[in-house]
């Protein structure tokens, strides 16, 4: 019987970090020879990252990375490891995994579905290979096979499916590598997170092992590679429909190893259980997103103008979590090397002691601010162990309201000028901030949800502000919610009088009670109708059909809330456009640049919302 102890390489990737990407890959290959492995595949894309955008169509980026390549191979003398790069021959740029054994590289195969569905837009840079199809690579002056071929190791045959194309269903790859009798099939993949999709990938994985005929490996990237996407770093393994390996997610470390005896004829193997929380996976997805991007980004620590509201609250709590995971995987002194922080820790409460000085918090009152939202920020930043300042806009706000009304030569009224006198205070609190930021070197955290970017509920250069936006890919309803399982499940007590407060701008005089609702409608109607108008790309008329339904609402104020949304939405096209750059963490999100694209300027749906007019109520 012969047994081959086969292993996967997830690797924490930064585009143009040539030596640092190097460095993990010949790292995770001299601790897989330590665990015994002898057949070890890494990612898809891992020498130069996935997230390389348009560095792809360069000439001399794939040739540099095929150097990268040669420089692999001393290291794999008495080890075979499979990793992702790209290949170009002649004119045409391909997705690929090389073999590499022996201090040769036996073969490059090449992928035959490119992912091009929400945040993926691969045929801007690669072409996709034609199934059965094989040529040869001019690799430094030796003939290499390339293209749709399969390989063997200790009379193992094994071959690939790159990520997407696994995906495809019935033209999936590997119902050809079946075929051809492949007893292993790895799928190097660049898998972006989004909450629920480890269930599918096990599910996809686990059912390839029965459809295949094979026992199928797959391996994923790992970490906040480029800004925007997040990778697991998922190493999976199935045989005969059961999950044999699974490895912790999301971890902090720049790569990791796992593998197991992979034998032709082994029965009876354990299955593994694993389990899956929405709000735990966007936790840990976060939190390493923080982190990347704080250690990526050569910044060192973060700064957070912070209400005492919902979305600043919980990203301040994120920040602290961060550290808090951080520190627990890595140790302390790790965690500082890694991050790249050269901070002086008091020894006695090392953990408050990081979060103080990577989490800076200002609390900025106008006279519409109540003492409800302060007494709520200041005991949510104690608790975390934050820096808290406490100032007031006040005197900010009148200079600027004087030097205009003496221009215009007119007092500004509630009545009148209700939009601009909201806005300005929201702006006044973006410069000081930014200052914060700029002492500090740290990033400045914009507090954005997905639900306002629907509708641009938020002031362009004053709430708006800031460098990355960690929450924009969640809706509001998520954050209340995450909130309150972060208070009860994560211990964050600090966040009691957070959960006790109604979302509010505190934008205009408190006699007038202002809350987000009033102002847009309830937010679970949101989540609706851009689940359904987003997510689904459905039309007024069918939204309403479908929640005349589903919600407790009158059919003439669901026609209101419609409209509102659909003419908000429209609007406020170039509002996302300029929204920092923020995770992919849900099935979809309103990014331009990843997952949804819709014109700046537009008829802003008027015939199809006269169309919803015209349905009977
Ligand atoms: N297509 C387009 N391309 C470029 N610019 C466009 C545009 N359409 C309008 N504009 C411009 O947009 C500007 C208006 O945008 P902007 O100044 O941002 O303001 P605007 O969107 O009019 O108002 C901000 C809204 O956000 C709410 N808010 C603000 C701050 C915080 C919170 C909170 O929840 O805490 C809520 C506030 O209550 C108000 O309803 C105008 O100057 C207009 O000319
Ligand atoms: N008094 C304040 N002090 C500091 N920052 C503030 C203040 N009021 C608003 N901000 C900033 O403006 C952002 C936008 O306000 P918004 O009301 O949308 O969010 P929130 O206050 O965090 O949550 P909620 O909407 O649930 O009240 C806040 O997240 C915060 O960054
Ligand atoms: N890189 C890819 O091919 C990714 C596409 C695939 N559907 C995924 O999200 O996992």
């Amino acid at each position: 019987m012969s047994i081959l102890k086969i292993g996967g390489a997830t690797v924490n990737q930064t585009p143009l970090d040539w030596e640092g990407n190097l460095k993990n890959i010949t790292n995770a290959i001299e601790e897989a020879k330590s665990q015994g492995i002898e057949l070890l595949c890494f990612p898809e894309l891992a020498i130069t990252g996935y997230g390389s955008e348009d560095l792809f169509l360069s000439k001399w980026y794939p040739e540099k990375s095929l150097e990268q390549l040669k420089r692999l191979l001393p290291y794999t003398k008495d080890i075979t490891i499979c990793i992702g790069l790209p290949v170009r021959i002649g004119e045409i740029l391909y997705n690929c995994t090389a073999v590499l054994e022996a201090e040769k590289v036996l073969g490059v195969m090449a992928k035959q579905f490119l992912a091009i569905d929400g945040v993926h837009y691969e045929f801007r840079w690669f072409s996709s290979w034609t199934a059965g199809k094989i040529t040869t690579l001019d690799f430094f002056g030796e003939s290499i096979p390339f293209g749709d071929i399969v390989f063997d190791k200790k009379g193992i045959t094994y071959g690939f499916e790159i990520c997407e194309d696994a995906w495809r269903g019935d033209l999936r790859p590997g119902y050809r590598l079946k075929d051809r009798q492949v007893n292993l099939i790895f799928n190097p993949s660049a898998s972006h997170f989004a909450m629920g999709k480890s269930a599918h990938r096990e599910e996809l994985v686990t059912e390839s092992s029965i459809a295949l005929n094979a026992t199928y490996f797959y391996v994923n990237l790992l970490g906040n590679e480029a800004g925007r996407m997040i990778f697991d770093g998922e190493i999976l393994a199935a045989k005969d429909g059961k999950l044999l390996l699974k490895n912790p997610l999301l971890s902090f470390r720049p790569y990791q190893v796992r593998g197991f005896e992979f034998s032709k004829d082994a029965k009876s193997l354990e299955a593994i259980k694993s389990v899956h929380n929405k709000n735990e996976e966007f936790t840990a997805a976060v939190c390493l997103a923080l982190f990347d991007y704080m250690r990526k980004s050569r910044s060192t620590g973060f700064v957070l103008s912070l209400s005492g509201g919902a979305d600043s609250s919980s990203i301040a709590t994120l920040v602290a979590e961060m550290v808090n995971r951080g520190f627990s995987e890595l140790g302390l002194d790790a965690f500082l090397e890694r991050a790249r922080l050269k901070h002086e820790i008091p020894s006695e409460a090392p953990l408050k002691g990081v979060v103080k000085k990577i989490l800076t918090t200002a609390y900025q009152g106008s006279e519409n601010s109540s003492e409800d939202t302060l007494a709520s920020a200041r005991s949510l930043a104690e608790s975390l162990g934050a820096t808290f300042y406490d100032w007031k806009i006040s005197e900010e706000v009148s200079s600027y309201t004087q030097k205009i009304e003496k221009a215009i030569g007119r007092q500004l009224t509630w009545d009148h000028d209700d939009i601009a006198l909201q806005n300005i205070q929201a702006r006044v609190r973006a410069p000081v901030i930014w200052m914060l930021a700029n002492l500090n070197n740290a990033l400045l955290l914009a507090t954005s949800n997905r639900s306002e970017g629907d509708v641009g509920y938020a002031t362009m250069d004053g709430d708006t502000s800031g460098s990355i936006s960690p929450i924009a890919a969640v809706d509001k309803e998520f954050i209340l919610q995450w909130l309150q399982w972060a208070e009860k499940s994560l211990g964050y007590t600090g966040l009691q009088k957070v959960n006790s407060l109604q979302p509010t701008a505190e934008l205009r005089p408190r006699e007038q009670h202002q809350t987000d609702e009033q102002d847009l409608m309830p937010y679970p109607v949101i989540v609706e109708i851009e689940r359904l108008a987003i997510r689904d790309r459905r039309k007024p008329a069918d939204i309403y059909l479908i929640l005349k339904q589903e919600l407790d609402i009158s059919p003439v104020q669901l026609k209101k809330y419609i409209h509102k949304f659909f003419r908000l939405w429209s609007r406020n096209q170039w509002k996302r456009e300029r929204l920092a750059p923020s995770f992919h963490l849900d099935d979809f999100n309103v990014d331009p640049k990843t997952w949804c694209r819709f014109p700046i300027l537009s008829g802003g749906f008027t015939e199809e919302l006269y169309e919803l007019d015209q349905i009977d109520e």
